[in-house]
């Protein structure tokens, strides 16, 4: 767990060998421990460099040890006693070292840091704080304005930032390691006490309350609700104004009221889940680890609409050729102008050329033959894309993998028009595709291992999260978002307004309300799906009851908004006014109150006051209900994949961990018997009545989420 060497006759190196990131485990602190009672007690060692294996110094503390007892050496006196020792101690940081990894950095005399290395507290993202001493180190070392910054966001940093920031002494190309003992050797004989961080007294800016409160409101409006930002903001305030000794008690107390939390739990666990979700299986036993993905050096999308403009770039900038085809000229143009100006704007973000080269707009699918892979994002209508597909079939070289960004509809039956069924498969890209991290890898019944793992390795190139899931009507993501707004709807029509019902679910922590978002959305896309699936239009039978459809509960209000042209933010009104189309201050609209009142009354609706807590239960049980059956179904492989997919592409707040660890969270028992209750109340809603597996689960004795796939045992699974 650490290794000890003497090098160069006088200098201890300890190396700390707990692959793949070197966290600070039990036994990594054991070992810590007892090398420098070592490297402190022998006469021949004048100084002290401390590395980690594989070219990484330290990921920080074992997070999967938070859950357990906790055993072992404590970090903090282990810390504090380097800081003390009388012998140089170099930090040689090579990789990553951040959380308490960067805190050990911060007790070592000097720090080497490799150019390539990153460091960082990101403690807050796990809910929790920098508690092995830096919420007190680092503003006595960098001023308080820069370690809030840090601590608060848990955003990592380059050697070079850290070097300007004076956190390293020294950035080099070379081993970090070798050049950390030469530097130890030098330093031998130096005095230490200017050296020890927790010493300094921290440079306290005049207007510390003023600064403090600005980035407290700051804290309080990106992240509502969330603890942990404002307990590091409370121990960075005592760096300022207390002395070491009583800062450091202060740290451990603040660390004390979140470790435990729920908000700490649901954020670790988004922290794995969000590694597991990467890791995808197939019933025939193929899975990550043993499909080898295809390279692929070029691709072509097809259409540019936002989605298609959104891929484009996304491929660009990660060094892909791409053709980009449109159906007319005035169409292509307008796309061409638009994905340069996007790639243009992300060049310069990142201080990069823009990979322009790499494009090439054309009208013809025959310009197509060559390509590695091509990704359809022409409008969301099977007939169309069918059509497409059998066109690519007879052009693409029968090598290239063809993909389709459909939102929802059938992939195989995409698949069966082509000439190579094993070789299709979803993407299902988010709205912006060049910003959104969610990618939906849509796994038909005929895709091959090897397009599976060609899709998710291509999705990982891209930056974004990839998770496999089965083939059916909305994948995962948008087949969960349908009993989501039904009872957002439902709710509509028993007394709630849009603003009521989004507040509730903002207080919660979305950053956005269901209204609010399908506003963002478009609610022409919902309405043209609805008029499809023959839910509303002309073709309804007039002796149809307007609240019903097909034996169950339908609510015709977001019809109705969509007849009076008002289709969300771009045409300035939805749910909401705006200033103008395109406007983004939501205000309600007293036409809506309208709407709703004279809704109320042509069907005799009586409205009643409807509590935030009905709200949050009949929106969320009902979306983590659907969840419960979508792992029944085998089109999601495991909870944490869907969580994620909630996290990533729909906005659900990270430290409720995702609907089906929330679920877990508020108690199955209790998500089982308010939706009984709900059903009861409302049995022409079938989305409320609880799935199958909850109820298993439930008599199974609620086990932990991580444990859930154990008892899913299906018959039809996809994954
Ligand atoms: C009333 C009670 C009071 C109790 C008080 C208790 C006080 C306790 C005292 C605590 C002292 C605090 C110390 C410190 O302040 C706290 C911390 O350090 S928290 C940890 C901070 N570190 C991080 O957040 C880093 C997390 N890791 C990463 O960001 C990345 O993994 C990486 C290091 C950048 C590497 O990225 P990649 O190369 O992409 O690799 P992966 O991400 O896929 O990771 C590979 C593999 O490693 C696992 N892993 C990574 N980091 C950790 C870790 N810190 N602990 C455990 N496991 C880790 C990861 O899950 C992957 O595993 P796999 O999926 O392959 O199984």
């Amino acid at each position: 767990m650490a290794r000890y060497e003497l090098v160069k006759r006088s200098v201890a190196l300890i190396t700390l060998t707990n692959p793949p990131v070197n966290a600070l485990s039990s036994a990594v602190r054991h070992a810590m421990a007892k090398s420098m009672e070592q490297a402190l007690n022998d006469p021949k060692v004048t100084a002290v460099v401390i590395c980690g294996e594989n070219g990484r110094f330290c990921g920080g503390a074992d997070i999967r040890e938070f859950a357990g007892p906790l055993r072992g050496p404590p970090l903090v006196p282990l810390l504090d006693a380097i800081e003390a020792g009388e012998k140089p101690v170099v930090a040689a940081i090579e990789g990553v070292a951040l959380g308490g990894g960067f805190e050990l950095a911060l007790v070592c005399h000097y720090c080497i840091a490799h150019f390539k290395a990153r460091l960082g507290l990101p403690e807050v993202t796990l809910g929790i704080l920098p508690a092995a001493g830096g919420t007190q180190r680092l503003p006595r070392l960098i001023g308080i304005p820069a370690a809030l910054e840090l601590i608060t966001t848990g955003r990592h940093i380059s050697a070079q930032e850290a070097l300007k920031l004076g956190i390293v002494d020294q950035v080099t190309e070379q081993n970090a390691c070798e050049v950390a003992v030469e530097f130890a050797l030098r330093a031998v004989a130096k005095p230490l006490s200017s050296r020890r961080v927790s010493m300094l007294t921290t440079p306290c800016p005049p207007d510390l309350d003023a600064l403090l409160e600005v980035v407290t409101m700051e804290v309080k409006k990106k992240a509502r609700g969330v603890m942990a930002p404002l307990a590091c903001i409370q121990a960075v305030r005592a760096a300022a104004t207390m002395p070491y000794s009583k800062g450091i008690k202060r740290e451990s107390e603040l660390m004390a009221t979140l470790f435990n939390s729920g908000q700490a739990r649901a954020l670790q666990y988004c922290f794995f889940a969000q590694r597991t979700a990467g890791k995808w299986t197939l019933p025939s036993g193929a899975q990550w680890n043993n499909s080898k993905p295809r390279e692929i050096r070029s691709a072509a999308i097809i259409g540019l609409g936002t989605m298609g403009r959104g891929i484009v770039v996304s491929l660009a900038r990660v060094g892909i050729s791409v053709i980009a085809v449109e159906s007319e000229k005035k169409l292509l143009e307008t796309g061409k102008q638009m994905v340069i100006g996007m790639l243009e704007r992300d060049a310069k973000r990142r201080g990069v050329s823009a990979s322009l080269n790499l494009l090439k707009f054309t009208l013809s699918l025959q310009d197509l033959k060559d390509v590695d892979l091509v990704i359809e994002a022409v409008f969301e209508d099977m007939a169309l894309k069918k059509r497409v597909f059998q066109e690519l079939s007879k052009v693409c070289r029968p090598a290239t993998l063809l993909c389709t960004n459909t939102s929802g509809l059938d992939v195989d039956a995409l698949a069966g028009v082509t000439d190579r069924p094993h070789l299709v498969v979803g993407m299902h890209f988010f709205s912006p595709a060049h910003v959104m991290k969610l990618l939906e890898v849509v796994c038909g019944p005929r895709s091959s291992s090897e397009t599976i793992a060609t899709a998710m390795s291509l999705g990982k190139r891209m930056g974004k999260v990839s998770v496999a899931v089965g083939n059916c009507p909305g994948f995962v993501g948008n087949r969960m978002l349908k009993p989501y707004m039904d009872q957002a709807t439902f709710l509509l029509e028993e007394g709630a307004t849009p603003e009521q019902i989004d507040k509730a679910l903002e207080d919660f922590g979305f950053a956005m309300g269901v209204f609010r978002m399908s506003d963002l959305a478009g609610l022409d896309v919902g309405w043209r799906i609805r008029k499809e699936s023959g839910l509303t239009g002309p073709d309804v039978d007039p002796k149809n009851p307007p609240r019903r459809r097909h034996g169950r509960r339908y609510c015709p209000i977001p019809d109705m908004v969509c007849e009076q042209g008002r289709f969300g933010q771009k045409t300035g009104r939805g749910w909401y006014m705006y200033d103008k189309p395109g406007g983004t201050n939501a205000k309600p609209d007293p036409l809506i109150q309208n709407l709703l009142e004279m809704y109320r009354s042509r069907y005799a609706i009586q409205p009643r006051n409807i509590s935030d807590q009905e709200i949050i239960e009949r929106c969320l049980f009902a979306l983590a209900n659907e969840g419960f059956r979508i792992l029944e179904d085998g089109i999601a492989a495991r909870p944490e994949d869907i969580d994620v997919i909630y996290l990533f592409g729909y906005g659900f707040p990270r430290h409720r961990g995702g609907p089906m660890f929330y679920a877990s969270m508020v108690g199955l028992e209790r998500v089982l018997e308010r939706l009984e209750h709900y059903h009861q109340a409302h049995p022409d809603v079938p989305h409320l009545e609880p799935s199958p597996l909850l109820k298993k689960l439930v008599a199974c004795g609620s086990p932990s989420v991580q444990t859930w796939r154990e008892h899913i045992k299906t018959m039809h699974s996809h994954l």
